[in-house]
């Protein structure tokens, strides 16, 4: 049944062909057509530099559903009705000549049109220019665009200007697909619905905070891409400063995306950026030498497809910093990000304070903390951990540290939990923009990155080594037991 919520649009897909289209975007707008959550009307256009006809185009969308769908959310019926909505043109974006194919699919239409630049973004300024050349847009078009904006600050400011001459800022939807994973959604909810945690969330209260995203894969393939950028320009910039902002961010004074993304440029201001010295001492960069996954012999970074034996960039990062503000100072948040890890397992933990006086077992006094354990994937879900008395006659007052646990899928087992992307299409559809990032956010964490990278150049400081399969070089584990403190194993 279709909900009357989602409005109708045209989207006009560039970069039709490539591996975030086929990967992510077709099996999102599928299940949200199968979800009845794609008007009636909706048309996708799919726009690469293939010479293939409609039909061929639609093939190769009809397999990548059957590649990366659940076996159980295929169903033909949905498929044949998605497909249908399909068009193709081939087109080089990077010259206006043929753009006029769009403004002529557009003939009569009066749908809003959403561009989506599945590209590299150092395309998006010449599309976005095309696209107003060949007058194929009108002042109800948005666009969507996809992260890595820029490498460091100044090219991302060429890069945003380039998109904001043509489209104004609230029809610009800049994609971090963090923001639309469930259990970020639901730490707002958490954070401002729960006067229990809206009261705590403070440095009198919490003593620390660690984000992990791990990943198993390496590059997979895209050594242009990563070896220029290295896992700091590839996720720290923008996945986990995003989700410290959603942590640290003081409450909005309501859901407006302005509202919300106020707070979180407060917060990417309030970062302590790195000293000479700081560097050293609180930031570790890594890189994968072969090493195995799941029993799986796996190659070292520097014999990936495609690598230059003296790369010195890094897969790995993990760095202690600072919100300097006066919710947050003295409160160490500790991150860390790599590839080729043994799990891939994204989650946050918040670990509050011990009692002002402690009356147990004074063996047992590293337990007596509570722990807010945010996953974001695999298992998405929260627990709390708190300490109970251990069960049993001859236990005494033992303690016991155990879950309160929420965990989405068996809370919830019927709702199925959407693909990150489904969600941002969906906000899209209703010109909703909570979700993305706006200029300034990318900006200042830029800028933070930035003074980093160079402080990296400066102190010329290479990656340590870490074998593929383990938790990442042995310095971030001894940055963090400096402290008295460990990374959170409940994995
Ligand atoms: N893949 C992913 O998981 C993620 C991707 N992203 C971002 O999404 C964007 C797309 O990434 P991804 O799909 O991996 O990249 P791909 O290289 O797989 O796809 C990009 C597509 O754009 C096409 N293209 C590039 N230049 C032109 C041009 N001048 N004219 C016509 N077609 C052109 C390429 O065509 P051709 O093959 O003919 O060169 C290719 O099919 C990038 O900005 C990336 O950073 C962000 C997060 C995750
Ligand atoms: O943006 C990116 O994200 C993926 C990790 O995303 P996830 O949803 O699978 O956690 C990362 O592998 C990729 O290098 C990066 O560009």
């Amino acid at each position: 049944m279709i909900q009357d919520a989602t409005p109708e649009i045209d989207l006009a897909l560039f970069g039709a062909m490539g591996d975030l289209a086929m990967r992510k975007l077709y099996p999102a707008l599928y299940n949200l057509d199968r979800d009845g959550l794609l008007a009636a009307e909706t048309r996708v256009l799919g726009l690469a530099r293939q010479e293939i006809d409609g039909d061929a185009f639609r093939q190769r969308v009809e397999e990548a559903l059957d590649k990366y769908l659940k076996p159980g959310n295929l169903d033909q019926q949905c498929v044949k009705r998605f497909i249908a909505r399909l068009e193709y043109i081939q087109l080089d974006f990077a010259t206006v000549e043929g753009y006029e194919a769009i403004r002529e699919w557009r003939e009569g239409v009066s749908r809003p049109m959403t561009v989506y630049l599945a590209v590299p973004a150092a395309i998006y300024g010449d599309i976005c220019g095309n696209l107003e050349a060949s007058e194929s847009l009108d002042n109800q078009s948005r666009v969507v665009v996809e992260k890595p904006i820029g490498y460091d600050l100044e090219s991302s400011q060429e890069i945003n200007d380039a998109i904001g001459a043509v489209f104004p800022e609230e029809r610009i939807y800049r994609i971090d697909h963090y923001l639309g994973k469930e259990t970020v959604q639901n730490l707002i909810a958490l954070r401002f619905a729960n006067p229990l945690f809206g009261n705590q969330w403070n440095q009198n209260q919490i003593s620390h905070v660690e984000i992990t995203v791990a990943e198993q894969v390496g590059i997979e393939g895209r050594w242009g891409y990563f070896d220029k950028a290295g896992q700091l320009r590839d996720m720290v910039q923008n996945h986990l400063l995003q989700l410290l902002c959603l942590i640290a961010m003081d409450p909005p004074s309501n859901l407006d995306a302005d509202a919300i993304r106020d707070e979180k440029v407060k917060v990417l201001k309030a970062l302590k950026p790195f000293s000479r010295d700081s560097i050293g001492r609180d930031v570790v960069r890594g890189q994968y030498t072969a090493g195995s996954i799941d029993g799986t012999s796996v190659p070292g970074y520097l014999d990936e497809e495609g690598s230059d034996t003296e790369s010195r960039t890094e897969t790995f990062v993990a760095m202690k910093t600072e919100v300097a503000n006066w919710r947050w100072a003295g409160v160490p948040f500790y991150l860390r990000t790599g590839k080729r890890m043994p799990d891939k397992l994204s989650q946050i933990i918040i670990h509050f304070r011990q009692q002002p006086h402690y009356i147990f077992d004074p063996d047992q006094r590293d337990l007596a903390a509570n722990k807010l354990i945010i996953r974001l994937q695999p298992e998405e879900g929260i627990a709390l951990q708190v300490l109970t008395k251990d069960g049993g006659l001859d236990k005494g007052m033992r303690l016991r540290p155990g879950p309160l646990h929420l965990d989405f899928n068996s809370a919830f087992p019927k709702s199925r939990i959407p693909d990150a992307y489904e969600r941002l299409l969906l906000e899209v559809m209703k010109g909703q923009q909570y979700l993305f990032v706006r200029r300034d956010e990318i900006e200042h964490a830029w800028r933070w990155c930035d003074k980093l990278v160079a402080g990296w150049a400066e102190r010329d400081i290479p990656p340590r080594r870490y074998p593929a399969g383990s938790w990442g070089p042995v310095a971030s584990i001894a940055m963090i037991t400096k402290d008295g403190r460990s990374w959170y194993e409940d994995y």
